[in-house]
């Protein structure tokens, strides 16, 4: 019961609160699970940036100390120009907060249900191309992201942005015990490369049925609904472990770049 009012009292903080006499609070984005987010800017530099609080309740929680602070090592780790840099972390008497750089770009939730963009073949798996750089980058630093969702991936139009590195996990950590609720969902949240080709997987499939018109009321599968090339259906199935898996992204990016050199997929190579 505590948590549930003292989750309902989290008020937000105020536009215009200035904190660590630095960072003023323009807009409250929004409460995800383990924080509340602003857009501010750094006054010292002029920069825009994200501030992201740990909730309330996940303040005295190991678990969401835990994970809190490391994305802020993963972010502080890693240095590529599709995932924000780490700026700042610190706590005041009641809150931690992490600052990162703000992305101006739109996610795939944004862009496929509220502005109701399309994506044919080409176009996802261009799409596709783009974000494996980015995960290879990661992998090869030996970070799993583990929450590769549409509200996670931004897009300005050319190039894909990685953000909520929350969940994100060393694959030196592979025989680590994880909580209940990530083993009944083991094939997003293994620490494994495969949970993050099983998340694009999904991925995949929320763009590829951004064009489809359901003809019947009878549930299908997306074999069975969507119209798809076999190279498509085949690195669709190997993603989300129905035939054997990928073992690294280098060797899904090779059945993508040859999948542009069918006839289905001629040239919109965005890199
Ligand atoms: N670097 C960034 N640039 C722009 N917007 C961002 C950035 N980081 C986060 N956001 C925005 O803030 C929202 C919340 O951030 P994030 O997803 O990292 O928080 P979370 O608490 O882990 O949320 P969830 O539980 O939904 O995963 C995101 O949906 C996104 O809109």
């Amino acid at each position: 019961m505590k948590n549930i009012f003292s989750e309902l009292l989290e008020r937000p903080l105020q536009n215009n609160k200035l904190i660590k006499n630095r960072y003023i609070i323009h807009q409250f984005i929004g409460k995800g699970s383990s924080g509340l987010a602003y857009k501010a800017t750094d006054f010292k530099t002029g920069q825009s940036v994200i501030i992201k609080q740990l909730r309330k309740r996940k303040r005295n929680d190991l678990h969401g100390i835990e994970s809190f602070q490391r994305e802020a090592d993963f972010l502080k780790k890693l240095n590529h120009p599709s995932i924000p840099s780490y700026l700042d972390a610190f706590m005041d008497e009641h809150h931690r907060f992490l600052v990162m750089e703000y992305i101006e770009a739109p996610n795939f939730e944004e862009l496929i249900f509220h502005q109701k963009k399309e994506y044919n073949e080409r176009e996802t798996f261009s799409v596709l191309l783009n974000i494996l750089h980015v995960v290879k980058y990661f992998h090869d630093q030996k970070i799993v992201h583990r929450d590769l969702r549409i509200p996670n991936i931004l897009w300005d139009g050319i190039r894909p942005y990685v953000i909520d590195f929350g969940l994100a996990r060393s694959l030196d950590e592979q025989n680590a015990v994880l909580p209940k609720k990530e083993k009944e969902n083991m094939l997003f949240r293994e620490i494994s490369v495969q949970s993050d080709f099983f998340a694009l997987g999904h991925f995949v499939l929320f763009l590829l049925y951004s064009q489809f018109e359901p003809q019947s009321k009878k549930e299908k599968s997306w074999e069975e609904e969507l119209d798809l090339s076999a190279a498509a259906k085949k690195m669709i199935r190997r993603m989300l472990q129905l035939d054997h898996s990928y073992e690294s992204a280098d060797e899904l990016m090779i059945d993508v770049e040859s999948f542009f050199f069918t006839d289905k997929g001629t040239s919109v190579l965005v890199h």
